[in-house]
């Protein structure tokens, strides 16, 4: 699914207008329509108040409709039209009219002392001051009214975004409408993608309003929300006459002393990707827990006992993927720069200490392979790219890390972040916070390096690991919870089953 900013969704807007044909104001209807419905799945009960606050845009339009809407279906509203200006748009006029024509409760005005009370004796708070079309900072009456509503304790909703955040850009000041729910039409914006907005955010679902479909086709987007439908135009299949020769070999390199955990998560994730043979080299004191743990796996012990000393791939190893566990010592170090000055090298997936070796030696960041994936966690993203002042910056040095060396940048966390060397960027919409525990990594690590043996480019194991990863987390948290949940729970729901 493709992510748009304001402007693009403005001209997605006319062109589903001239094209479907479809009159304005019955988009705005479509959209406030598929808003009431998502909403009353999330508040059944139609006693308590509910305030609607609307500006004099479009959003605010959007939200008279969807007071009308509401009043029809029994739900107890009152509804603000706020005079924060002059003039109002078409389509907030002609749903102004409908909405009197009801006599639904209804308070114009722009008296803070009046928006107050109405917000204090609310039980749920619906934002339709602002919406897309915000294009500058809050200041004033409705800066006022934003601050009030986030003291609330009521439950609050944003109609497609929150007053005060924009779609595409950071924020100048910091202030927004805290929402625990948006409800957003049609296309994702990336303002919900990133961590530091999840306050003003809050959970977030789309609905669809019947954009026109070759409008959103048409327009390029370098930024992109990967969901099941996505996937499932990358996912892998296996013919008949297949054999274990026809699906890749896949080399891990992982553990050291004290650290066999990661190895045995990274060796049994790999032998979940489907890959024909997976090796695993740790030091040789590990090897048997590898053996024992992964008996599908073949076992190469590093003649360091307790650390990694040397790491030479052969022609039938079709990726590697280095790093979990396997700790910074001078001479592991050492053996990952004999690795990468070679000529000839599978394709390589970075992460963990290998990671760290390249942050702390940046000199044999532009020696590694076209194509080679790293998977930074965003600690080990600073260190490898530097500090950012807000996460909309984080994105630039992401893609900018993605150019400089010709390959996968994946920056983990919710909605983990994948950058390629054409400055695109996908974003995860699988996983949640039970994932966010010691060993998680490494399974990944372990899938995206099996993806990329069977043969998956380097863009479609990343994306296709991150995403099974997060959906895997996703069926443990509704199996176990996501406090009990642990890395390795995460192996056994490892799945095709989109
Ligand atoms: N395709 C869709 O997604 C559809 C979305 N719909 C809804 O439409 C809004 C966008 O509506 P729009 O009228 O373009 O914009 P807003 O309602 O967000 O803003 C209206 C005007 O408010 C002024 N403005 C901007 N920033 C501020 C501010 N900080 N303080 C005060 N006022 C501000 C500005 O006008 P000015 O004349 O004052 O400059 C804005 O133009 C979208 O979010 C959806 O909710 C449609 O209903 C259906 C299709
Ligand atoms: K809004």
């Amino acid at each position: 699914m493709k992510i748009f900013p304001a402007k693009t969704i403005k001209e997605i807007d006319a062109l589903t207008i001239k094209n479907t044909p479809i009159r304005s104001i019955d988009l705005m209807e479509n959209a406030s329509r598929a808003f009431t419905l998502k909403f009353m799945s999330l508040i059944p009960d139609k006693k308590s108040k509910i305030l609607i606050l609307c500006g004099q845009g479009n959003n605010g339009g959007d939200g008279l409709a969807i007071a009308r809407l509401l009043l029809f279906y029994g739900y107890h509203v009152k509804v603000v039209n706020i005079k924060h200006s002059s003039s109002s748009t078409e389509d907030h006029q002609i749903n102004l009219k409908k909405l009197k024509s009801i006599g639904a409760p209804l308070l114009e005005t722009n008296q803070i002392k009046q928006i107050q009370k109405e917000i204090i004796s609310s039980k749920v708070i619906i934002d339709g001051m602002l919406g897309s079309g915000l294009d500058r900072p809050l200041k004033g009456l409705l800066k006022d009214i934003v601050e009030c509503a986030n003291q609330s304790s009521a439950i609050k909703f944003a109609i497609d975004i929150s007053t005060g955040l924009y779609c595409d850009s950071p924020m100048e000041s910091n202030i927004a409408f805290k929402a625990d729910h948006t409800i957003t039409f049609q296309i994702p914006k990336l303002a919900f993608l990133l961590p530091e907005n999840f306050i003003w955010v809050g959970q977030w679902e789309i609905v669809n309003i019947g954009l026109h479909k070759t409008a959103i086709d048409n327009f390029i987007s370098n930024n992109y929300y990967v969901d099941s439908n996505f996937i499932q135009n990358i996912s892998p299949s296996r013919s008949k006459f297949d054999h274990k020769g026809t699906h890749g070999h896949a080399l891990l390199v992982a553990g050291e002393k004290g650290k066999a955990g990661a190895a045995i998560l990274c060796t049994q994730a790999c032998l979940k990707s489907g890959a024909g043979l997976v090796t695993t080299q740790v030091p040789s004191k590990l090897a048997d827990f590898i053996q024992l743990s992964a008996p599908e796996a073949m076992v190469i012990p590093d003649e360091g006992i307790n650390i990694i000393s040397s790491i030479e791939p052969s022609d039938k190893h079709s990726a590697l993927g280095i790093g979990p566990g396997i700790g910074k010592d001078a001479i592991t170090v050492r053996a990952l720069k004999d690795l990468l000055s070679r000529d000839k090298l599978p394709p390589l997936i970075l992460d963990a200490d290998a990671l760290n070796i390249l942050s702390e030696h940046q000199e044999i960041l532009d020696s590694l392979p076209e194509g080679s994936i790293l998977t930074p966690h965003p600690k080990e993203f600073e260190r490898l790219a530097g500090a950012w002042n807000n996460d909309f910056e984080k994105l630039e040095l992401q893609k900018k890390l993605a150019k400089r060396i010709n390959g996968i940048v994946i920056v983990k966390g919710a909605h983990t972040s994948i950058a390629n060397s054409n400055g695109e960027l996908f974003f995860n919409s699988t996983g949640n916070p039970g994932m966010a525990k010691g060993g998680s990594g490494d399974i990944l690590t372990g899938l995206i390096t099996g993806l990329r043996a069977k043969g998956s480019s380097a863009l479609d194991a990343a994306l296709l690991g991150v995403y099974l990863h997060g959906l895997a987390g996703d069926l443990a948290k509704q199996n176990l919870n996501e406090e009990s949940m642990n890395a390795g729970d995460i192996i056994d729901f490892l799945s095709f089953n989109l």
